[in-house]
């Protein structure tokens, strides 16, 4: 099962289009060619974006003024302290909160993944999990199962198409869970600290999984937020959040050595 965002996500302070605080549900009827890209090279172009959350009376800034530009089919890894802003970011891009200024150019749809597969995966088996999102689109059976398999293929879990997901290991879940976007064809994958549960062997199968995506299908572009550090050599280019702000971009080697000169064990 997955959650997607079909909306388009080019946002200022008064021409937001994606519903607050919730996944934006295309009407039954859409087919699954409703894309959108941004007009360069770049898949996701971010300029100043400013957000605040919080209660009504008591908000505070957690997206400061944030930079970014993602190149167009890379694997983009975004790091950054606890509670700097990078999974609001995703949020924001995904279209599940509106930016209160700012702009924002996006290829669209956007399928998210979050770092507990348990809320995603949960259908009895592979195939009808993987299927699950697809039901409101008008495809046939025959379009819904190749889809589903071309998914499974991508994230390498074709052998388990039949399998139990109750008898998946956790890495093995987080991949259904990707291809369950996947089968939505997003453009844009945001992926939530996917790894965080996973011993070595699961986290480097599904970074192996999402590199492969974006290796074969030039016209996805994922967006993976992480902790660890060791991940980055996975990565075409990251970028480091501090205090709701993108402050560095660049290859994962110049991340290496900017985290370094944090202080950073990289
Ligand atoms: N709905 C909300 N209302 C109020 N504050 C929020 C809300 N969502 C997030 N925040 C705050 O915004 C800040 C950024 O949160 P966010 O989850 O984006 O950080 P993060 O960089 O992803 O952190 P982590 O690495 O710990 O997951 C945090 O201080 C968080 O408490």
């Amino acid at each position: 099962m997955s959650t997607s965002s079909s909306s388009s996500s080019s946002s200022s302070s008064t021409g937001a289009s994606a519903a607050a605080g919730g996944v934006t549900v295309p009407p039954a009827s859409l087919t699954r060619s409703a894309v959108r890209r941004t007009s360069s090279l770049n898949s996701v172009i971010v300029h100043d974006l400013r957000l605040k959350l919080g209660s009504r009376d008591v908000k505070r800034p957690v997206l400061n003024g944030v930079d970014l530009q993602v190149r167009r089919g890379s694997l983009h890894m975004l790091l950054g302290p606890n509670g700097c802003g990078k999974s609001t970011l995703l949020k924001v891009l995904g279209g599940l909160l509106v930016p209160d200024s700012g702009l924002i150019d996006a290829d669209q749809p956007s399928g998210f993944v979050f770092q507990n597969p348990d809320h995603q995966v949960v259908m009895p088996t592979v195939a009808a999990d993987v299927a699950f999102g697809l039901g409101r689109y008008e495809l046939t059976e025959e379009e819904v199962a190749a889809a589903v398999r071309s998914s499974l293929r991508l994230v390498n879990m074709e052998d388990f198409m039949y399998r139990a997901t109750h008898t998946l290991s956790g890495g093995q879940r987080q991949r259904v869970a990707i291809a369950g976007a996947l089968a939505e064809d997003p453009k844009l994958l945001l992926l939530d600290e996917l790894t965080t549960f996973l011993d070595r062997e699961d986290q480097f199968g599904v970074l192996g999984a999402v590199k492969n995506i974006t290796s074969q299908r030039k016209d996805v572009t994922a967006i993976w937020v992480t902790h660890r550090f060791e991940e980055l050599q996975f990565a075409d280019a990251a970028s480091y959040m501090e205090n709701g702000r993108v402050v560095f971009t660049g290859t994962p080697d110049e991340a290496k050595a900017y985290m370094r000169k944090l202080g950073a064990p990289v």
